[in-house]
């Protein structure tokens, strides 16, 4: 029988990385430990024939293929609770470990929502009470639940959903129902066929007054014949761009009753009497939309690195054309057209790591602030998870597809696994809140943040430098941290540009949301630069943090890798960084001057297009089957990829 023999290229490549494996996978993993535990899971799924396929599940029928997503995820599940039940230290819901497992399936599994959104809005928004009679029932699955937010007519509109829950003191009970079409819960997912419980979001009304969106939990199916209770109407929303197996699915309730306890009330409550407690914010309701958009950040990178490591191995094996008559053909990653295509999306899935878990810190700190009743962060981390969320899916899903065009036809495979990540990356694009609607809610706060700064006021963290940067002028040399300076340069005068913007229209006779319509592509592309500048300087930042405590051979090419992300995104923003002067910013002459002069002075822009191809490039490769991460690194000169 054939032995599957490793291809001599790879090989070859893999014998010349130049910095010790282990280490950077250990950093990769945030750590020795994460890698045991990461290691002890894929140890656990690579053994258990249940989760490979017989039949490409292409070839299989649509209840096929989510009945074999049902039995991998409750396979899964199971070696995650019992991983978790073992290692009390794993904490599932840390960016990345939860999704991460239940994604060694290939299908997306009908329990994402289950554990993705499910059991979080419970830890984050039911009462200790409430947790005490759900949580244990959630995690262990013996109840299986959705977030049924989004109707046929408003996902982005939370304040627009029709649902309505309506008070009834008589019996203690709250009344939900459907008016419209247009109001019947649409896109949940496990809602079709799996989740027999959900967190329903409704309009909350007692007493005949409305206090806005609230959440409930409320049973759908019945727990022993899993048919759907009387007064709901349930089903599954049919065929997708991709998430085939995620069970989306529909929702309608006709007066459907619930007991008053199933009122979320960790934040607002109502008394059986019908009397509204208000919550100390009505925002806290969106808490777990917060938790999800810092999550995307963390897979929105390990789908990217999982796409890269396909293009880099393929580009590594892939033998094509002959530039010299009589020569072997060279291996295509000899190309810098695909060097240029690859290369990026492995630092991309570096940046959009490393400033996922800073994230993560700062969304855990937020929680614990929380707790203490302090909500001062809360404005600013919304800003953040938005823009974040949104730019980090859709640059992995941009770099995927990128990925897999460098891969020409084979890339178009299913067996490629292309299609499934892509499918998967695009729809982070939309879902947790659509990419335009996202940067917009950054916008709003910048916008706030420059009215501020003009006043001289201290700001938030992530914006202070509107306030200090013209103290600070900057260097314009070509070094990373003039790099980073140029982006908030850029940055502050997005901000400006469509303040100013929506300042033109009000003055031109606009009210404010006619003028802050008229500026909204500004606004966008102040808060996709805002958003830039932000991964640019975490990304630099963590490298400079993590490499004191590394070895030199690692160091390096993490440096480089990060220098080639700041690099990539000032040649594709040029023309942001031309208009950037090199004299300290006024606030009030700010002013965009074009460096259209041919004696540009500037290092910056003569020093990148060297610098960019003299790069060392690290090709991470994560591969399950052979439960190794291995690397590539590659020299410009020597066209050699380390162990990829
Ligand atoms: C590649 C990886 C693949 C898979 C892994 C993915 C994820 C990780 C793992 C698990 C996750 C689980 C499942 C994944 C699969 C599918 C999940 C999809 C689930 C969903 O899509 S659920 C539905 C999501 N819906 C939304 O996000 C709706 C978006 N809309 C909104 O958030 C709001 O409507 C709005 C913010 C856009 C606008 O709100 P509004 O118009 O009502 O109000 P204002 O704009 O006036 O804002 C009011 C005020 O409140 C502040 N605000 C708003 N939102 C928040 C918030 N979330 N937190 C804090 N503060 C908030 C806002 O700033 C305003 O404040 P201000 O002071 O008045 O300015
Ligand atoms: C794969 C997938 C899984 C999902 N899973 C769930 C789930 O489990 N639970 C759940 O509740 N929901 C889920 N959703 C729904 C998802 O949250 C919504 O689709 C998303 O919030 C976008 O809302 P929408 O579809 O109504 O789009 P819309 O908001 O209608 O957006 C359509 C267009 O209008 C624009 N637009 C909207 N509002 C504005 C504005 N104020 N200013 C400028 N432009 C605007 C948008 O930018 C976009 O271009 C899922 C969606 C997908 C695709």
């Amino acid at each position: 029988m054939a032995v599957n023999k490793v291809n001599e290229d790879l090989l070859r490549e893999r014998a010349r990385y130049t910095f010790n494996i282990e280490e950077l996978t250990n950093f990769i993993d945030g750590g020795e430990e994460g890698t045991r535990n990461r290691r002890e899971v894929e140890d656990m799924v690579i053994h258990v024939k249940e989760l490979h396929d017989e039949v490409p599940e292409d070839y299989l029928s649509h209840k096929e293929r989510y009945e074999n997503a049902v039995k991998k995820g409750c396979i899964l599940i199971d070696l995650l609770k019992e991983h978790v039940l073992r290692h009390s230290s794993f904490d599932a819901y840390k960016p990345s470990n939860m999704y991460r497992v239940l994604s060694m399936a290939k299908e997306v599994s009908p329990v994402l929502l289950h554990m993705g959104m499910f059991v979080p809005t419970i830890f984050g928004q039911a009462s200790a009470e409430q947790q005490e009679e759900w949580l244990h029932k959630a995690l262990m699955l013996e109840i299986i639940g959705t977030y049924a937010q989004t109707e046929l007519g408003h996902g982005t509109f939370l304040r627009g959903l029709e649902t309505t829950a309506t008070y009834d003191p008589s019996t203690e009970e709250f009344v939900l129902h459907s008016p419209t079409l247009t109001s019947y819960k649409w896109w949940p997912g496990g809602l079709g066929q799996t989740a027999n419980h959900c967190i329903v979001v409704a309009q909350l009304y007692s007493r005949e007054k409305c206090y806005g969106v609230h959440a409930f939990l409320v049973q759908i199916r019945d727990s022993e014949t899993h048919m759907p209770l009387p007064g709901i109407k349930v089903g599954d929303i049919g065929p997708k761009l991709g998430f085939q197996t995620a069970n989306n699915g529909f929702l309608g309730f006709d007066h459907f009753r619930i007991p008053r306890k199933n009122m979320l009330m960790r934040n607002a409550q109502v008394l059986k009497d019908g009397r509204y407690v208000k919550s100390k914010s009505d925002k806290l309701t969106y808490g777990t939309m917060m938790l999800v958009r810092v999550m995307i950040v963390s897979d929105a990178a390990y789908e990217l690195s999982r796409a890269a490591t396909i293009a880099a191995r393929y580009s590594a094996v892939r033998r094509q054309s002959m530039p010299r008559p009589g020569q072997p053909e060279p291996q295509i990653l000899d190309y810098v057209t695909q060097q240029h295509k690859v290369f990026i999306a492995i630092a991309t899935s570096h940046a959009l790591r490393l400033t996922g878990g800073w994230l993560w810190d700062a969304y855990s700190s937020l929680t614990h602030d929380l707790d203490q009743g302090n909500l001062d962060q809360l404005p600013e981390l919304h800003a953040l998870a938005c823009c974040l969320k949104a730019i980090s899916s859709r640059d992995s899903n941009s770099l995927v597809e990128q990925c897999r065009m460098s891969c020409g036809g084979h890339g178009y495979m299913s067996s490629s696994n292309f299609p499934t990540i892509y499918g998967a990356t695009a729809a982070t694009v939309t879902y947790e809140g659509e990419y335009t609607v996202m940067l917009l809610q950054t916008a709003r706060y910048l916008m706030k943040a420059w009215k501020e700064a003009l006043g001289g006021i201290v700001l938030t963290p992530t914006v202070a430098y509107m306030v200090t940067y013209n103290k600070a002028k900057p260097a314009w040399v070509n070094t990373p941290e003039a790099i980073i300076q140029g982006f908030h340069a850029v940055a502050v005068g997005k901000v400006k540009e469509a303040a100013d913007g929506i300042e033109y229209h009000q003055n031109s006779g606009k009210d404010y949301e006619d003028a802050w319509n008229a500026a909204s592509v500004m606004l966008v592309k102040a808060s996709e630069c805002y958003c830039r500048a932000i991964i640019c300087e975490t990304f630099w930042k963590e490298i400079q943090k993590h490499s004191r405590s590394m070895s030199r051979n690692l160091a390096v090419v993490l440096q480089q890798l990060s220098e080639l992300y700041l690099s990539y995104w000032v040649l594709e923003r040029s023309g942001d960084f031309f208009q950037v002067r090199t004299v300290p910013l006024t606030r009030t002459k700010f002013e965009f001057v074009s460096f259209a002069s041919p004696k540009c002075h500037c290092q910056m822009c003569t020093g990148f297009v060297a610098h960019i191809t003299s790069v060392v490039v690290l090709a991470v490769q994560v591969s399950i089957q052979n439960l190794t991460l291995t690397f590539c690194t590659r020299k410009r000169n020597e066209f050699d990829i380390g162990s990829c």
